[in-house]
């Protein structure tokens, strides 16, 4: 009974060490599970961090997660997770390699950037800083992406400087200027009649308020028809060239002939000259040897008449010659004829180009390049005579309003009959051009300083009373006059600008008057 009980205690302590042990191999499966879900997870966000970079990597991170979801499979694992550990290096390895790369194609783009000339100064200079930052190796990708991003800013800024500079151009006063110069040039200048609606519509562009892209655009049309003129210039002496080298090559055609022609008679007629002269010598001789009459006279006749034949066949020969002569000269006359009708046709073209060159087409008054000559031809004069030589620049005032109220052409018509005025209030030996736009030049010489005012005055007083009549509104249109005279040693340009500057002075003083520069 004793031994059962101390069996059954026996037992029950067994028992009791079992279920501890039980518990306790409970405890560590627990923890062993614990842990390796821990190595799990970090197995699962291992795989997510590496995704995408190395197949063969995501492949076996894959495998080796399905491995570890059982406890059993631990042991199998072990050899996945060392060949894991070789991917994990091998790919370190990679990724410092892209790293280094990386870092050179950033040097490059870097160098590119420098390049462009338009980079504001600030990006220039942060650029140069940027590049010595990159002499240093990266480590990680921490280390490159905010590079990246900074590059990426440097462009940002670049573009948005190139785009504020693209955004329309503000028309500042040198576009004024320019559409204003255009406008006077295209009234310098002499278009054709089918060019005339596109002159007119760039005219009114450029006399409103334009804008840059449009004044581009003004610009580009009036070249296009200026070089569209040229060309046909050049294709109408190209045509005179060649129907001057056709003539010539007649002509030369006919000369040739004419002269083999005379070749051929020259030993012609040399040929018959012999036979003549043989002839001749003939009849010597049978004059010396025979004695007899009769037979004398026979071969007498009989050489005369061989001598008649000759000589007819001579003319014959002179004849055909003449004739041959007349005809050769008569086409080269023709040939001629032709080519100086093209020659005065051509003339007469250049001449009429030549006039509308000096022209200005809208006023008919001499333009800027006539009144150019004519300033040299007057200080060549003034050099040499010494006499009193004034220059006088003459512009409408408030001209802009009339063609604001009244449109540009009541304008062109307004500056036609001042143009006119002008015109016929000088002398034949003075001279008035138009200077451009609203602008007139008057060259007097041979005025003294006491006339020229008055002279000058009775100009501005003719346009004032011209009896303009705009809309049915009597408008007085008036002008203002700045003039000076030529002093020793000065070049004609620089009273010019002195006239100029006096004219401008006249405007700001009231206008509609006259001031001389003294
Ligand atoms: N109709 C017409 N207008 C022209 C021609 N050439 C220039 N103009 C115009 O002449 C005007 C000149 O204006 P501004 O230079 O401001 O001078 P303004 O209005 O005469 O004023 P002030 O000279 O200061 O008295 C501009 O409106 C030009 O467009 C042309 O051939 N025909």
């Amino acid at each position: 009974m004793k031994d059962s009980m101390a069996s059954i205690s026996q037992v029950n302590l067994l028992k009791q060490k079992l279920h501890l042990a039980k518990a306790a191999l409970n405890e560590l499966d627990e923890e062993r599970n614990e842990k390796l879900q821990t190595l799990l997870q970090f197995i699962g966000h291992l795989s997510l961090a590496c995704k995408g970079q190395n197949l063969e990597l995501d492949n076996k991170l894959a495998k080796l997660r399905q491995l570890l979801t059982k406890f059993e499979n631990v042991e199998e694992a072990l050899p996945e997770l060392v060949e894991v550990e070789q991917l994990l290096k091998q790919q370190y390895n990679h990724v410092m390699v892209q790293l280094e790369d990386s870092r050179v194609s950033l040097s490059r783009v870097i160098r590119q950037i420098q390049r462009i000339d338009s980079a504001p100064d600030k990006v220039k200079r942060e650029l140069n800083y940027f590049k010595k930052e990159l002499v240093k190796p990266f480590h990680t990708f921490w280390d490159y992406i905010p590079k990246v991003e900074q590059l990426v800013s440097f462009y940002e800024e670049i573009l948005d400087d190139q785009l504020k500079q693209g955004t329309p151009i503000l028309v500042s006063p040198k576009h004024r200027q320019l559409a204003h110069e255009l406008s006077q040039m295209i009234s310098e200048v002499e278009f054709r009649k089918h060019q005339r609606d596109q002159v007119l519509t760039v005219k009114d562009i450029l006399s409103s308020d334009i804008e840059v892209d449009s004044l581009i655009d003004a610009y580009q049309t009036i070249l296009t028809l200026l070089l569209d003129n040229i060309a046909r210039e050049k294709t109408a002496s190209q045509e005179f060239l060649y129907a001057l080298n056709d003539s010539l090559t007649a002509v030369r055609e006919v000369v040739t002939d004419s002269y083999n022609n005379n070749q051929r008679s020259f030993q012609l007629k040399k040929q018959l000259n012999r036979e003549i002269n043989s002839r001749v010598d003939n009849v010597g001789e049978a004059i010396i040897d025979i004695d007899d009459i009769h037979s004398l006279k026979s071969q007498v006749t009989e050489q005369l008449s061989a001598i008649r034949a000759s000589l007819g066949r001579k003319e014959a020969v002179e004849e055909r010659e003449q004739i041959l002569l007349r005809k050769s000269m008569e086409s080269m006359r023709k040939e001629l004829n032709e080519l100086g009708k093209e020659a005065t046709t051509y003339k007469e073209r250049l001449f009429e180009q030549q006039k509308l060159n000096l022209l200005d087409s809208l006023t008919q008054l001499p333009n800027r390049a006539a009144l150019e000559e004519r300033m040299d031809q007057e200080f060549r004069n003034f050099q040499r005579q010494k006499l009193p030589l004034w220059v006088a620049v003459a512009d409408i005032d408030h001209f802009k309003t009339i063609n604001d109220s009244f449109g540009h052409s009541t304008g062109d018509k307004t500056l036609q009959v001042i143009a006119m005025a002008l015109k016929n209030s000088l002398r034949d030996t003075e001279f008035v051009a138009r200077y451009g736009g609203e602008e007139f030049v008057l060259l007097i010489p041979e005025v003294n300083a006491i006339d020229i005012e008055q002279l000058l005055n009775r100009v501005r007083e003719k346009v004032k009373s011209i009896p303009f009549k705009f809309k049915n509104q009597r408008i007085t249109v008036t002008v203002s006059i700045g003039a000076a005279q030529i002093l020793e040693n000065e070049l004609i340009n620089e009273t010019f600008e002195r006239a100029d500057a006096a004219l401008y002075r006249a405007k700001h003083e009231s206008r509609d008057r006259v001031i001389i520069d003294v």
